[in-house]
């Protein structure tokens, strides 16, 4: 049966920022990689020239999931982990409606971890106790919600739950928790007022970029016991 370094490490949205930085982290680690990307970057292209398989994947249907599923399934026998990194950061905004944005957020973060993780379940059982792995990526708001961004936090606390039901589903050959960060990199776009803002929400006061992210992802993988927990990488903003 495959070992842990034979089986791919599912990253969806791997194109840019904290999935492109996990791409390159297991890459380094010789541990082989699938990427699902929706936009074409130059970094997929380098992806796909270090030896990842980067499938072109829009979950903004609940086809393009499955569909994106189908060909996971052409190209692996099994799965070491998947890590559902894809995500859209939309606020309630005028002039955007409200139930377009709804449907966007739920789609992104409910549809898609819910219809892959059922889909590809059979890729990650079968290779031993606590050999597989399901990491969601929520949001410190799960736990305070968001005047701003009602339905990004409403939909991230549905994955965090789904984080619960899942464990429950999968163990013990699967373990499923979820990463909830607040600030970990800014958007180019962000301004040195909006930047300040932000630094000023957290203790440490600090965004502290991917490789926060991708020391818990390994720290997770490595562990046999640790299942159905959410795990703040917030800077101590709750504090605040
Ligand atoms: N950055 C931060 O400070 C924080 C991040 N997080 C979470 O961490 C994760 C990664 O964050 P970050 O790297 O900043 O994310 P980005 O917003 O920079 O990138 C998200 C990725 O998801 C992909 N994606 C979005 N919508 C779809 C879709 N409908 N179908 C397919 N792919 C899609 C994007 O593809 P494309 O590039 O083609 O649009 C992109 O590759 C996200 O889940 C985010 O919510 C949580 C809190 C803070
Ligand atoms: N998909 C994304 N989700 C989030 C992003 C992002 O850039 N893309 N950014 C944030 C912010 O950093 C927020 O945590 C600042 O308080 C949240 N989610």
């Amino acid at each position: 049966m495959g070992n842990s370094k034979t089986r791919p490490i599912l990253i969806t949205g791997g194109g840019r920022r904290i999935g492109l930085a996990l791409a390159h982290h297991f890459l380094s680690q010789q541990q082989p990689i699938i990427v699902s990307y929706r936009t074409l970057y130059p970094a997929i292209e380098q992806l796909t020239a270090a030896g990842a398989l980067c499938i072109q994947a829009d979950f903004s249907s609940d086809e393009g999931v499955l569909a994106f599923a189908d060909i996971v399934k052409e190209k692996t026998e099994g799965l070491r982990a998947i890590i559902h990194n894809a995500g859209d950061w939309a606020g309630e905004k005028p002039g955007v409606a409200l139930p377009d944005v709804l449907s966007r957020m739920l789609q992104i973060h409910v549809h898609a971890p819910y219809l892959l993780n059922h889909a590809l379940e059979r890729l990650l059982r079968g290779f031993g106790h606590a050999a597989g792995d399901i990491i969601h990526f929520t949001d410190y708001v799960v736990e305070c919600g968001s005047d701003k961004h009602i339905a990004y936090a409403a939909s991230k606390a549905a994955l965090d739950n789904m984080t619960r039901s899942f464990a429950k589903k999968l163990a013990p050959e699967v373990k499923v928790n979820a990463i909830a960060p607040a600030l970990i990199l800014f958007n180019d776009d962000d301004d040195a007022e909006y930047r300040q803002q932000a630094l000023n929400k957290s203790l440490m006061k600090i965004a502290p970029g991917e490789k926060e992210i991708i020391d818990l992802v390994d720290y997770l993988l490595t562990s046999c016991y640790v299942t159905g927990r959410t795990f703040g990488v917030d800077g101590g903003r709750p504090l605040r």
